[in-house]
């Protein structure tokens, strides 16, 4: 079967260059050079994209051999109908090696019609890099190589206000725009650029904090022999992903005019504060997954569907999220109970293998991000805890064992936690005094969490209490246990 290429396009567009994107990644070819796609066929942005690999260069080189050409596939349930799409997306012009060609990084910068930048570097790529040196070509850090690229650009224009930037990033992190912001300027103070490139990227360049939203599962690897059938050609970047995608970004109000996306009918929100976007996604979504993870996993199940779809754990999510997460928000309840029902759509995505595994790695940062806030601000408003989010907790403490029934499997998180599980696990022996012992230590780790989780009166004791259960029981045994306390909880409640 021939490989994509560019004599396979009917419909060949080729626009001048006004994006330099830092990163090759699955989410961002589903998402922010898709949405550029769109505009383009519709003649609203009219504008390509350069890529710059953050780390290493191997998959520029590969995509190279395709023309930059790839296939998004769109599958998912939306109004209850199925929807099942894909196209070839043709918005990227070309990459740049930037060990073998930081010279043409440097004439992109020179290039007048540039007028974006777009990034995702993960929650690991927004980083100050000390070592980093303006003569690096490349730096090691993302933000070490946009400082130079601004600066190449301010010198070439002169300083010139019209040349500047618009610098978009996609980080799932917090306030990422003005902390690439930030660190552009720590760099720019360490190499001792002038005070007029300071002035520079404050008062030429527009830096926006973003928010994004949709589920990219990456390569088919399930059903690839049956997408290649159907598509008839060999493509080693397709990438599948929901039909769902959401977009804020926060910014003045004229960024919308230069990027459209509304227009095409892109779901692109542009906004004075994405905060309760932000903290609505995070906590709902994403503190979801990472609470189904361990407890779904260690249950035998592999991915988000069948995790939401099990009669059990279906209920515990729908128990933690509608009595635990929602409750905790401060903010419009249809607007939260709309954003729940859809989410749990998405999960139930026939076509979605989103495995639990990928959403596993670094799940102790993960949890601090996106559970422990509910955890504390459920204590603050009710002086109990949420004891469906304790049990995940408690879950998650197992997971790190790194064992279910059937073998072992890989843990993937920073090595001072995989080092920490390890010596906490070798020595323990299933009786309820380790299993305190063990969550006093885990919980004692203010490097994780930030603070010393033990002060939170009755924790410790509750999730050793749910450990001691999963260990006892297995995971099936000790969630029915809880579930079935819960209810018993619930029918006192609701006969008072
Ligand atoms: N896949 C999704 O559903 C989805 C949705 C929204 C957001 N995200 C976010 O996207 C990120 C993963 O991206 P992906 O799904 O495209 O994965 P990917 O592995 O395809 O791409 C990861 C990209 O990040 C770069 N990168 C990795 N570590 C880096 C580091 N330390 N410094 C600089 N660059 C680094 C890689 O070079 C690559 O460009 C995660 O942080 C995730 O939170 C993913
Ligand atoms: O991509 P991660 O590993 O940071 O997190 C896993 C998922 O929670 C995440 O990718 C969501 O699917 C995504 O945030 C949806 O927009």
């Amino acid at each position: 079967m021939e490989k994509l290429n560019f004599s396979m396009i009917s419909n060949k567009q080729s626009f001048p260059e006004k994006v330099l994107q830092f990163g090759e990644g699955n989410f961002l070819r589903a998402f922010v050079d898709w949405q550029i796609d769109v505009m383009n066929e519709a003649r609203e942005f009219n504008g390509s994209v350069v890529v710059v690999q953050p780390r290493g260069y191997e998959k520029i080189e590969k995509l190279k051999k395709q023309d930059y050409l790839y296939t998004l596939y769109l599958q998912g349930v939306k109004d209850n109908r199925i929807v099942k799409e894909h196209r070839i997306i043709q918005s990227i012009s070309r990459g740049i090696n930037l060990y073998s060609e930081y010279d043409l990084f440097v004439e992109l910068a020179h290039q007048e019609e540039l007028r974006f930048v777009f990034s995702n570097t993960t929650e690991a790529g927004i980083i100050f890099e000390e070592t980093d040196q303006l003569a690096d070509c490349p730096q090691k850090s993302f933000p070490g190589k946009l400082t130079a690229f601004l600066y190449e650009r301010f010198k070439e224009f002169k300083g010139d206000l019209h040349k500047g930037l618009i610098i978009i990033p996609c980080e799932l992190i917090e306030k990422n725009g003005e902390t690439l912001k930030e660190i552009v300027l720590q760099y720019a103070d360490l190499w001792g650029l002038n005070h007029a490139f300071k002035d520079w990227v404050h008062r030429g360049n527009t830096f926006c904090s973003s928010l994004v939203d949709r589920i990219v599962t990456g390569y088919p690897y399930d059903n690839i022999q049956e997408m290649k059938e159907e598509l008839g050609y060999e493509d080693e970047f397709i990438v599948a992903g929901e039909p769902y995608h959401l977009w804020v970004i926060e910014g003045p109000d004229w960024v919308e005019q230069e990027f459209p996306a509304n227009k095409v009918g892109l779901n692109t929100l542009f906004v004075n504060d994405l905060t309760p976007y932000r903290t609505m996604k995070v906590r709902i979504l994403n503190g979801l997954h990472t609470a189904m993870t361990p407890v779904a996993f260690l249950s035998g199940m592999n991915t988000v569907a069948d995790a939401v779809n099990d009669p059990l754990i279906g209920l515990y999510l729908k128990e933690l999220l509608y009595r635990e997460i929602i409750p905790s928000l401060n903010m419009p309840r249809k607007k939260l109970l709309s954003f729940a029902e859809s989410v749990f759509e998405r999960f139930k995505n026939p076509f979605n293998d989103h495995y639990l595994q990928s959403i596993a790695l670094n799940s102790i940062a993960k949890f601090k991000a996106r559970n422990l806030p509910t955890l504390l601000a459920y204590y603050e408003q009710n002086n109990e805890l949420p004891m469906k989010l304790v049990f995940s907790f408690a879950a998650l403490i197992a997971f790190y064992k790194g064992m279910r029934e059937g073998g072992i499997f890989q843990l993937e998180d920073a090595p001072d936690v995989l080092q920490q599980f390890s010596n906490l696990w070798r020595t323990f022996t299933s009786s309820l005094v380790d299993c305190k012992q063990l969550t006093a230590n885990v919980l004692s780790f203010e490097a994780w969490w930030g603070q010393d989780l033990n002060k939170i009166p009755g924790f410790t004791n509750a999730i050793a209490e749910q450990l001691y259960l999963i260990e006892k029981m297995g995971m099936g045994g000790a969630l029915s246990s809880v579930m079935a306390e819960a209810e018993i909880g619930q029918k006192g409640a609701d006969h008072t």
